[in-house]
């Protein structure tokens, strides 16, 4: 038996919810280009769950239903009162959130298509509500209930800072939703794929993919992206810095991919929104620091950025506490995690790989006193 590390390379299942052919992103064969210049992010979790696009009264219908779901259990939300350690980071909190989400679900272990159905509406409404909440609970703030009528962009951000958002908040909002929904088998959608292929329920699946989500090397890295940049500093350090971290080995955070060889198609995006925004703000310099850093580190390793390196200063400039980046990308991508998951229980089998073995070969049980 042979190994990739880190399976590179390996098709481990057929989808048809998302692809990447030559650096090419679809969904369901809809470019991500045509998608993030016309698409709501309601209509992308539409296209993801059902593999096409909604009409009029089917968007209106699956809106409404996020709209209807989104409260959460008060007693979920005491749970983040209870925490002994001051500093627990979102990520953590809503991996536990969700989890907890399930406990007061009496359909969480029905796995017939009408309620997992309904858990897929609960999770992608209930994740919103959960995330802005501990921001809010954990400055001593009461939680925000979300408004009726409003988009999804816009209800996270209103039940976030509790004032109605700028339009540009929202549009920049929608387009990161859009953008970050779904990407063929990362490592939280792998995640959540294997979980659920032991059949246990979606609360399960998406509480794993969480996990996985969290690590820097994944969606963790938006939040790490920040923190470069805040210390950096200024745009004239940019070289230096980034030198040297090369020098060292070290990894720009933002930077490369495992599928992506010449370019993420999504970073364009967000580099166009995070100019516009740095500039309406004043605050250039997020942009400009970034614009060099590509700069360096495209010409020196020909590295490319990917979606979690305009993303940070983008979210930065709508005020976002930097550690709340990443548990956006969950808000985002729950969507897909969702599609994937029911593409799985519809087509099932257990994902059991095998690994190449290299300790040691047979040996003789030592009893305790003679070792
Ligand atoms: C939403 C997402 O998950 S997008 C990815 C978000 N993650 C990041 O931005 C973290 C930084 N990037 C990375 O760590 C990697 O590029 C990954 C994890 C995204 C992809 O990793 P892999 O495909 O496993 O590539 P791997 O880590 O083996 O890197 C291959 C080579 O490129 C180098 N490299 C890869 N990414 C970077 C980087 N960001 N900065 C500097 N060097 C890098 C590695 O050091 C390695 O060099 P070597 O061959 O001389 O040892
Ligand atoms: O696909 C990957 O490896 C990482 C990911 O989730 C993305 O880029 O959106």
């Amino acid at each position: 038996m042979t190994s990739t590390k880190g399976l590179e390379g390996v098709v481990a299942t057929q989808s048809a919810i998302s692809s990447i052919i030559d650096d090419t992103l679809t969904y369901v064969g809809y470019d991500i280009d045509d998608l993030a210049e016309n698409a709501s992010f309601e209509e992308v979790i539409y296209l993801l769950w059902h593999q096409r696009l909604p009409k009029d009264a089917e968007l209106a219908e699956l809106k409404k239903q996020l709209a209807d779901n989104m409260s959460v259990p008060q007693e979920v939300l005491n749970h983040f009162k209870t925490y002994p350690i001051k500093e627990v980071h979102p990520m953590a909190a809503l991996r536990t959130a969700v989890s907890l989400l399930g406990l007061y679900d009496d359909k969480a272990e029905d796995m017939s298509d009408e309620a997992n159905y309904e858990k897929a509406i609960k999770l992608q409404a209930k994740i919103a509500t959960i995330v802005t909440a501990f921001a809010r609970i954990r400055k001593g703030l009461e939680p925000v209930a979300p408004k009726a009528g409003i988009s999804y962009a816009e209800n996270f951000l209103f039940m976030l800072s509790g004032k109605d958002p700028e339009a540009i908040a929202i549009e920049a909002l929608d387009k990161a939703l859009v953008l970050h929904a779904d990407h063929e088998l990362n490592a939280s959608t792998f995640t959540a794929r294997v979980c659920v292929a032991t059949l246990s329920d979606m609360y399960s699946g998406v509480t794993a993919a969480i996990g996985a989500l969290k690590g820097p090397l994944h969606g963790g890295a938006n939040e790490q992206v920040m923190k470069m940049l805040m210390e950096i500093g200024s745009e004239d350090k940019v070289e230096a810095y980034i030198k040297e971290k090369l020098a060292n080995k070290e990894k720009i955070m933002g930077f490369g991919h495992r599928v992506y060889r010449k370019g993420d198609p999504r970073a364009k995006h967000l580099r166009e929104m995070s100019k516009r925004l740095t500039e309406l703000r004043g605050e250039e310099k997020w942009y400009n620091m970034s614009d060099k850093i590509e700069e360096i580190v495209t010409g020196e390793k020909n590295l490319p950025p990917n979606v979690d390196f305009y993303s940070a200063s983008v979210y930065h400039s709508l005020g976002i506490d930097h550690d709340l980046f990443t548990p956006i990308f969950a808000v985002s991508r729950v969507s897909g995690w969702i599609a994937h998951i029911l593409e799985q229980y519809a087509n099932n089998r257990l994902i059991r790989p095998r690994a190449d073995y290299t300790g040691p070969g047979m040996q003789k049980y030592v009893p305790i006193n003679e070792r």
